[in-house]
């Protein structure tokens, strides 16, 4: 379970990016399944397929197209990657977060995840869009995690901390943003918890999630987060609510990934919005504090 990974590996795929680009991102964002548009509104676009990128693994999940996208919102120069990875699709957790690393030595300082997950609180609906305020990394209860193994100083320290994982600053600022874009109705906070997947839960689990504090549910996110608060990135996490976790034995419904692709399209246009204008204030804060 140790980083199959060297320094060398993460130097090697850096210094390939920088000579191939003069792009230099200061905001990283990742694309959750069916979310890839949301590279769509950047300027000066260089697009890159992962398979083509030296030590990069390739998405194998429908709604994820595989693509590294550089390019600029406002001025703010952005790194998107369309499409990421999961231990389901049998990627070890250090191939899983293998782009934060490389987005930490290029130059990154705020990383932006979005993914789609399963609403567990009751009161969500599908379509609500979550900050993410905190996680539960419920692979990493049980050793799935992705900084066991020799801890690599020049990354970050041996015990990290993550009481503060998601930037309250940035959580603020995503807030205001949903209120004046008008979507505060369907703007919600909330902990997002990671499973291993690939099933979708049982009632029996989701009861369990609910009573463990749990807001929603996914497969993702938490891995990339953990490494990226390791190695000193500001994060902030967006996460849609595609559907309803049953929590009833008398529900007949059945959630299935084109379901969560197909809200995807759906708030599209707004999660866009909300995205651009994050970063382009990302930015601005950035800059006001240094
Ligand atoms: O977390 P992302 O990849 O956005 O997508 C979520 O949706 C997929 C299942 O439909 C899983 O990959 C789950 O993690
Ligand atoms: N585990 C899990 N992942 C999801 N991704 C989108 N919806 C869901 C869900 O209901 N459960």
């Amino acid at each position: 379970n140790s980083c199959c990974c060297s320094f060398e590996d993460y130097k090697l795929t850096t210094e390939w990016l920088l000579n191939q680009t003069s792009h230099r991102p200061k905001v990283a964002v990742i694309c959750g399944s069916g979310l890839g548009l949301l590279a769509d509104g950047a300027a000066n676009k260089q697009i890159f397929r992962y398979q083509d990128i030296p030590n990069f693994p390739v998405s194998t999940v429908q709604g994820h197209e595989g693509c590294l996208v550089f390019g600029t919102i406002e001025d703010t120069p952005c790194v998107f990657m369309q499409g990421h990875f999961h231990l389901y699709e049998g990627y070890s957790l250090c191939k899983v977060t293998f782009p934060v690393r490389i987005f930490k030595l290029m130059g990154v300082e705020t990383l932006l995840v979005t993914n789609a997950s399963g609403g567990i609180c009751p009161d969500f609906k599908v379509g609500d869009i979550m900050i993410i305020k905190d996680h539960i990394n419920l692979p990493g209860f049980a050793g799935q995690h992705p900084l066991c193994g020799p801890n690599d100083e020049r990354f970050g320290i041996r015990f990290p901390c993550m009481s503060d994982a998601y930037s309250k600053d940035l959580r603020r600022v995503a807030l205001d943003i949903g209120s004046e874009l008008g979507c505060s109705d369907f703007i919600r906070e909330g902990v997002y918890c990671m499973v291993s997947g690939p099933n979708f839960e049982t009632i029996a689990e989701a009861r369990m999630l609910l009573i463990l504090g749990c807001d929603s549910v996914g497969m993702s996110t938490v891995p990339e987060v953990t490494v990226a608060k390791h190695c000193g990135l500001r994060v902030i996490g967006l996460s849609l609510i595609t559907n309803k976790v049953s929590l009833d034995y008398s529900r007949e419904e059945k959630v299935n990934h084109d379901e969560v692709l197909e809200i995807g399209k759906m708030r599209a246009e707004v999660l866009q919005k909300l995205v651009t204008t994050l970063i382009s204030r990302c930015q601005q804060q950035s800059i006001n504090t240094h």
